[in-house]
């Protein structure tokens, strides 16, 4: 099982590294990185479970997180009722298009591979049109808006090597351009 002695943190090379896209079929070794990548995210956002195992709560995990430079992301989006709003491992992710508007959340961003508080809004595109490939070699291309867009900006990102504070305006980091909605 994953754990937060497993996730690398800022000044780890592979966190700056693009990494490797991954071929199908998968083999188990790729199979398995996602299975657990999902199940950290299921366990830390479990109160009990991430109490006794010391997790940071998460909504994503990126392979590059674990030192595994590999275009693979675990994505696990929770509605405020519990429900799930979006929950896929996400093999080969790719932006096909996105909005004109801008979208930050009201709170900024946080990572789990940086320990510190970087204060500023991190603006990134409000809607996305996302392709990937799930486990199986499917392929999907679906429409994300809002928080479940954030999410997946934010994981796209470690495949890059591009950290959340990498889009605060230094200069003026609560800013809000033009365009750009704040979402609470
Ligand atoms: O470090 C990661 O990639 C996981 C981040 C992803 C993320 C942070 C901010 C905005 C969008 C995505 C963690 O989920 S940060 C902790 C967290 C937990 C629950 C809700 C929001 C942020
Ligand atoms: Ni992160």
């Amino acid at each position: 099982m994953i754990l937060m002695k497993d996730i690398i943190r800022e000044g780890n090379p592979t966190l700056r590294a693009t990494a490797k896209k991954v071929s199908f079929p998968l083999s188990q070794e790729d199979r398995d990185l996602g299975k657990k990548m999902m199940k950290y995210l299921e366990v830390s956002q479990d109160e009990k479970l991430a109490e006794k195992y010391h997790l940071r709560a998460g909504v994503g995990l990126a392979a590059p997180q674990i030192d595994v430079s590999k275009r693979v992301a675990a994505v696990l989006v929770p509605d405020n009722d519990g429900s799930i709003v979006f929950k896929d491992v996400l093999y080969n992710p790719r932006i096909l298009r996105e909005s004109v508007k801008r979208a930050a959340l009201n709170e900024g961003e946080g990572c789990l591979s940086v320990d510190r508080n970087v204060a500023g809004l991190v603006i990134r595109t409000d809607r996305i049109t996302l392709e990937y490939y799930d486990v199986n070699g499917e392929r999907h291309e679906i429409k994300l808006e809002n928080y479940p867009a954030i999410v997946v900006q934010h994981e796209i990102d470690h495949l890059n090597g591009t950290l959340f504070y990498d889009h605060i305006d230094k200069e003026s980091p609560f800013k809000l351009p033009e365009n750009t909605i704040i979402i609470e």
